[in-house]
């Protein structure tokens, strides 16, 4: 996959060169390009924003910097054009998984007042271009919502995971996962300042494991996140809730 960012803070994607995503990179699996905005702008002071139209604070992203830069980076190719936004789509593992299975993604990192939306109207007419929100609160600008996206879809990529089971019992994942989250979890040693493994982890059955893991999953899912619950099979909630 190959994978392009414009921001005018590259440098927010160091954390890219190390871990899961570095490792990805050096194998080939991930190829990331990072481009500097600012390179497009060509007024000795490379201005990238503008005040709004309409008036009102802060500052809005110039769409003749924003174009020269996609044309270059895109050329006639058609990646899929992610620009994080708090007014997007919800960023979800399914939407990851989605994203994951593209060839070629371009993220557009703009600041909070926004990118101006005849860039998003211009790409429109060309590539699939989606407004995505990591969550319901406000970020500064665009980077740190495509470092959650990058981590969170490169992790779904053939050989990044050390163990491709891990994706398949992450929170929220296709299939048994789906509308849970995931639940406690131990390892060594067996009983620490007094805490106990619960005993099933240590009974080697790997049946009653499974029911054990899958029951406490429903059970954080129903603390934790009422609202996915209410998706979960009645019969599964049913059984629970008279435990809870
Ligand atoms: N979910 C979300 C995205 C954002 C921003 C994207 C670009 C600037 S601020 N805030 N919150």
């Amino acid at each position: 996959m190959r994978l392009d960012i414009i921001s005018i803070f590259p440098e927010y994607f160091a954390p890219l060169d190390v871990s899961l995503i570095g490792k990805a990179r050096e194998r080939g699996t991930l190829d990331v390009r990072v481009h500097q905005l600012r390179d497009w702008a060509h007024d000795v002071h490379k201005t990238v924003d503008d005040t709004p139209y309409g008036g009102g604070p802060g500052m809005v992203m110039k769409p003749e910097v924003w174009g020269e830069a996609i044309d270059t980076v895109v050329g006639d190719g058609s990646p899929r054009m992610i620009v994080p936004t708090p007014s997007g789509r919800p960023f979800t593992q399914e939407l990851a998984q989605e994203l994951a299975d593209e060839p070629w993604l371009l993220f557009a990192c703009g600041r909070y007042e926004g990118i101006d939306s005849r860039v998003m109207d211009e790409y429109a007419t060309r590539l699939r271009v989606d407004e995505v929100s990591i969550g319901d609160y406000v970020l500064a600008g665009g980077e740190v919502a495509v470092l959650v996206m990058v981590e969170a879809i490169g992790r779904l990529l053939p050989g990044v995971l050390g163990n491709a089971q891990s994706a398949v019992d992450d929170s929220f994942a296709p299939g048994s996962m789906q509308n849970l989250v995931e639940g406690p979890v131990y390892t060594k040693p067996p009983v620490w300042r007094g805490h106990e493994v619960p005993p099933v982890l240590l009974s080697g059955h790997h049946g009653n494991v499974a029911r054990w893991r899958r029951d406490q999953a429903i059970r954080r899912t129903v603390r934790n996140r009422p609202e996915l619950a209410r998706e979960l099979d009645p019969g599964t909630l049913d059984k629970h809730d008279r435990k809870l």
